[in-house]
């Protein structure tokens, strides 16, 4: 697989024109890469996903996909270009069959419908504990059942890049390292991966790159190395974990 390289420069986004969450924010999250963004509270890591994902126009900047800017394109354009995004918190449709939830994630290849069985019968194959669960609604299931409903959903259309918003919330431990177990294995198909996370820890230890934001601004970066030691205390200390 051949992932492209997602690169946002200077970006300007927000949700009150005068009063931008971003305000000039350069993130690059290179091919076949897991790319970790920090930082408090309120910082704008949500908000850098929403314009990579295409939800939120950039006010200024770029979203680079190797070669060509999505940033204005509406967030089905981006799908179809191989961008996936897990959502922050429970994003099942709880009345939903497990397997009508996965099914959603295919929505742009709903007058295919053979290519969309397929599609979904592909990630049933790579998920088999999800395939028993198939007509059991999806509120029925456990959290860490439904995070990986939400993540087989991202994977229906084959995304090259997945913008992964803070997988482990509510997780016990157990299911939350399956996660960062699963990310490794998506980085290790060359997928490229921008994974916004509270848990520093959790984090840093899938990483190849991170990157600090404090109030809309970039702040530290550096590859995993410098994040492991004194750096990465200095982080935790900052964002009180
Ligand atoms: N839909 C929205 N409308 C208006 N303001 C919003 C919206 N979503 C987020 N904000 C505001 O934008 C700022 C940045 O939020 P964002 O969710 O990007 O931060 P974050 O770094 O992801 O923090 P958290 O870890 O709490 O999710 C916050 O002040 C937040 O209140």
């Amino acid at each position: 697989m051949t992932a492209p390289t997602l690169r946002m420069t200077s970006l300007v986004a927000g949700y009150i024109p005068a009063h931008p969450v971003l305000r000039g924010v350069d993130v690059t999250a290179r091919a076949g890469r897991i790319t970790v963004v920090l930082g408090p509270n309120g910082a704008g890591k949500s908000t850098l996903l929403k314009v990579a994902a295409g939800f939120l126009a950039p006010q200024q900047g770029t979203v680079m996909l190797d070669g060509t800017d999505i940033g204005q394109l509406p967030a089905h354009r981006h799908i179809a270009l191989g961008v996936g995004l897990l959502p922050q918190g429970r994003s099942t449709f709880p009345d939903l069959t497990v397997y009508e939830n996965i099914e959603l994630g295919g929505w742009s290849m709903r007058s295919d419908r053979k290519r969309l069985a397929a599609a979904v019968e592909a990630v049933l194959t790579r998920y088999p504990h999800l395939r028993a669960l198939c007509d059991r609604p999806a509120g029925s299931l456990s959290g860490g059942q439904q995070r990986a409903v939400e993540i087989a959903r991202m994977l229906v259309p084959d995304p090259k890049v997945l913008l992964v918003d803070e997988p482990s919330v509510g997780l016990s431990p157990i299911v939350a390292r399956q996660v960062y177990q699963e990310l490794q294995a998506l980085k290790a198909e060359g997928r490229t991966i921008l994974l916004v996370d509270q848990d520093v820890r959790a984090a840093v230890a899938v990483a190849d790159y991170v990157y600090v934001l404090g109030s809309g601004r970039n702040d530290i970066e550096g590859d995993r190395s410098a994040f492991e030691g004194d750096l990465g205390a200095m982080v935790r200390g900052w964002l009180g974990v």
